[in-house]
């Protein structure tokens, strides 16, 4: 099974590739760039690292190249400003996509799965879908660090052991998260949190971006994206039908249509083959403010 990066030599792209080669399960990982010399950059270090560890071949490519490969993800950027909410690089990335899945449609003589990074996630998982033109399950957004940082933040407050604990975030991928903490489990017992241990967790998980985009690195998380879009991946290639957190575009599902928005996934070969949103009654008001916060900015796209 192949996999093609568009974006690759890039932080997202290239720590992707090596966590996914370590892993030993693809026959091959191709990287393209705009930056051409970036790719084989990454790919001959790369390359080389993995060897003791995998069969994966990791590879400087270009579009042509990417015709059999069952998954493409898109890490592309073109938005290097500072910013304070994601939403903010809608513009700087606008024109992203156009060319890219145009690239694609192109090239790929299967319908590939395509998993989009590019932020705001929720808004181009939306406009990549439509310029696809492919089946809304082919088409999904990468968002499930909001899930990681929630169960970092539990696991912080209550001392325990982030491995061991089971907790989701959906929603969008920004501010308008939902936090769905009274289903959260240890050890698949429930556990609850006590109101202010609940406000020591919101208020870590919101002042986690700010003070990481406020060290003025301009550096975005590349090491857990690596990680959970690594486990996301894996869940396609290998047919797991893992539920695991990310954007996915809806077409009437509780209700929701015409957006993309974080929800409990099911990912298989097919992409998302099922669309899950365990929410009670007050979430479901937070989960509407998300679906028109994002719908309003996809407004802005003219799509
Ligand atoms: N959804 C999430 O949870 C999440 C998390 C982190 C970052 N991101 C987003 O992912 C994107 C990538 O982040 P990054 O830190 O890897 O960026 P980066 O700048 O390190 O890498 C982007 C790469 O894309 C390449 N590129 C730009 N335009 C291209 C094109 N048209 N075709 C091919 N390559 C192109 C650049 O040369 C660069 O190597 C950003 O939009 C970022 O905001 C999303």
């Amino acid at each position: 099974m192949k996999l093609g990066i568009i974006g690759g030599a890039g932080l997202l792209g290239s720590t992707t590739a090596f966590v996914l080669g370590m892993r030993d399960i693809l026959d091959e990982i191709k990287l393209v760039d705009l930056n051409d010399n970036a790719a084989k950059n990454q790919a001959m270090d790369m390359g080389q690292a993995i060897l003791p560890f995998s069969r994966t071949k990791i590879t400087p490519a270009h579009y042509a190249d990417l015709g059999d490969c069952e998954v493409i993800l898109v890490t592309a950027n073109m938005s290097t400003r500072q910013v304070t909410d994601r939403s903010e690089r809608l513009k700087d990335n606008m024109g992203l996509l156009g060319p890219i899945t145009a690239e694609i449609k192109a090239v790929c003589r299967q319908d590939p799965i395509v998993i989009i990074c590019t932020n705001p996630v929720d808004v181009f998982t939306y406009v990549g879908w439509k310029l696809m033109g492919s089946d809304r399950s082919k088409v999904i957004g990468f968002s499930s660090n909001d899930t990681m940082r929630l169960k970092w933040a539990v696991a912080e407050v209550k001392g325990l052991d982030y491995r061991r604990l089971e907790c989701v975030c959906i929603g969008e991928h920004g501010d308008a998260q939902v936090r769905l903490l009274d289903q959260m489990t240890y050890d698949g017992q429930p556990l609850t949190l006590t109101a202010e241990e609940t406000e020591t967790v919101i208020c870590l998980t919101k002042e986690w971006f700010k003070e990481f985009s406020g060290l003025g690195i301009k550096r975005s998380t590349g090491w857990t994206s690596g990680v959970n879009l690594a486990e996301m991946i894996e869940a396609i290639m290998t047919d797991s039908k893992k539920l695991l957190p990310c954007s996915a575009v809806f077409g009437g599902e509780f209700g929701y249509n015409d957006v993309a928005c974080g929800a409990l996934c099911r990912l298989g070969k097919n992409g998302v083959e099922e669309i899950t949103l365990p929410l009670n009654n007050g979430q479901k008001a937070e989960m509407d403010a998300a679906v028109a916060k994002i719908k309003e900015q996809i407004s802005w796209t003219n799509l």
